[in-house]
Parts: C-alpha cells; sequence; structure tokens
C-alpha cells in the first residue's frame, strides 16, 4: 500500500472533486465521517463522545461523525472553537443545532482552568483538528487544545492524521497527538508509517481506474464494511 506524502494526498482529492471524476465535497466527506463514525461505535460504542473540530474539512468529517454518532445513541459533545468557512460548514453546524448536538466554541466556565476536568468526562475523544492541509507550527487555539488532549488521558480516535504532526515527518516536535485509534481516509499519509495503535483504512470511495491513476494498491474492504483495519 502506497502512503502519501501531503502533494499527492491534495492532488488526489482535487481529482476526485474534477469534472472528470464528478465527486462534490459534501458527498466524500459524508462517507468520510460515516467511515470514522462506524470505527468509533466499533471500538467505544455507548461512550460518552467528544468531538473537536478544527476549522477545516478534517472538521467537517468531525461535524458528519458526530452527527451519525448522536442517530447511534452516544451522548455527543462537539468542541468547535472556529467558525469554519462556507456554506457546507455553516449547514453541518444548524444540523447539530437542530439535533440537540451541544457546540461549545471553548470550554464551559466551570472548567476553565480546568480542562482536565472538562475532558474527563467523557468515554472518547474523536479528534478532527487538522487533516492533510496542516503546515507546522500549531497555533492558538487549537496549540492548547491539543496539550490538553494530549494530557487528558482519555483514548483518542484521529480522523486522518494525528493533529498537530507533519503530514509527511510525523510527529517531529512532539507536540503532536499520540490516538490509540487512527482513521486514514483515502490512503493512508507518510507520517502512519511509524505508527502502531488501531490503524483503519476509511473513506471507501475511491474508484479503481483512480487507484490506478495514484497507485494507491488499497486493501480489499470485508463486505459493506465503509472502513477496513490495517496491519500495525
Ligand atoms: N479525499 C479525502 O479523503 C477526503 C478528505 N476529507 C478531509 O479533508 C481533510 C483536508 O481538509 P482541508 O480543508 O484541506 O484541511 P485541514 O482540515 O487539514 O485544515 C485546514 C485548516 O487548518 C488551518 N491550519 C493549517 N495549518 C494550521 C496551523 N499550523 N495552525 C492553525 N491552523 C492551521 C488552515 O488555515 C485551514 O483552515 C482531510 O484530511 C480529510 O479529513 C474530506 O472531508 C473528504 C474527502
Ligand atoms: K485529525
Amino acid at each position: 500500500m502506497k502512503y502519501l506524502n501531503q502533494t499527492e494526498a491534495i492532488n488526489l482529492d482535487q481529482y476526485l472533486f474534477s469534472p472528470e471524476c464528478g465527486f462534490s465535497v459534501d458527498q466524500l466527506m459524508e462517507l468520510a465521517g460515516h467511515s470514522v463514525a462506524w470505527v468509533v461505535n466499533r471500538h467505544y460504542a455507548g461512550l460518552k463522545t467528544l468531538v473537536v473540530c478544527g476549522p477545516g474539512n478534517n472538521g467537517g468529517d468531525g461535524f458528519v461523525c458526530a452527527r451519525h454518532l448522536h442517530f447511534w445513541g452516544h451522548d455527543v459533545t462537539v468542541l468547535a472553537p472556529k467558525e469554519g468557512k462556507g456554506a457546507l460548514l455553516e449547514g453541518l453546524r444548524q444540523q447539530m443545532r437542530i439535533m440537540g448536538i451541544p457546540v461549545l466554541a471553548t470550554y464551559p466556565e466551570e472548567f476553565q482552568g480546568n480542562p482536565a476536568g472538562f475532558l474527563a468526562q467523557f468515554g472518547v475523544i474523536v479528534d478532527g483538528i487538522f487533516g492533510f492541509s496542516f503546515k507546522p507550527p500549531m497555533r492558538d487555539p487549537f496549540a492548547s487544545i491539543i496539550r490538553d488532549l494530549r494530557q487528558c488521558g482519555v483514548p483518542l480516535v484521529s480522523i486522518d492524521i494525528p493533529s498537530g504532526e507533519d503530514v509527511e515527518r510525523g510527529n517531529v516536535t512532539g507536540e503532536a497527538l499520540q490516538p490509540a485509534v487512527l482513521v486514514s481516509l483515502s490512503a493512508p499519509k507518510l507520517c502512519a508509517r511509524n505508527y502502531h495503535g488501531i490503524h483503519y483504512l476509511g473513506g471507501r470511495f475511491i474508484p479503481r481506474c483512480v487507484q490506478e491513476r495514484f497507485q494507491l494498491e488499497l486493501p480489499p474492504f470485508p463486505s459493506s464494511d465503509p472502513a477496513v483495519r490495517l496491519p500495525s
């Protein structure tokens, strides 16, 4: 299986959205977020869940994941410190509102100065902060949230990239998240080469001709599963 560098990941994404392929962002985000929710439910079914969303499409995957987990009976809270841009992310936020899923911009008042106390309420935390467009160094508010998440002891499930990792070189600063579970989307990125936790490939939407064009050599997905576990 091929591990993508940052440029290859962006090129694959753009090719999928080109007229030649005909996919739309919201369509693939739905499939990506659904596959992450499926993995979370498989390993952490029924646990109180926090989904932390960043400002880009990795955060969008997080909102979609939150919606599916809510439907599947999880008690879900979203922490999304920055308003993402565009109608797609705005629509996802509106869905949270009408479904009664709390979306916090900061830690609640009673936990200001005690992030560990807030995070300890959750059985699992989904990391939708940064994906393949992340460029170090991290900036606040995400730098401090990532520090809190690293120290909190609650199992983390990272979407596509453990947030804070350089997409190609991995955890070079030592400040990135170290998730219990990583769900790579489309194809794993170079930073995942040395990942030894529970590793899934999700986002089962790459047509055969696109796999061949990008020489992805993806493993087969079992039955109708939206994700496949990779050896680690
Ligand atoms: N093809 C697929 O598999 C699909 C993947 N999806 C998901 O989309 C992300 C990539 O999304 P993108 O919007 O390009 O970028 P990010 O979410 O990684 O973040 C960009 C966001 O973050 C800001 N930012 C960048 N660096 C920093 C920094 N050092 N400090 C603070 N903020 C930073 C930047 O300004 C942007 O606002 C991919 O990983 C998948 O999760 C799609 O959902 C579907 C198709
Ligand atoms: K992430």
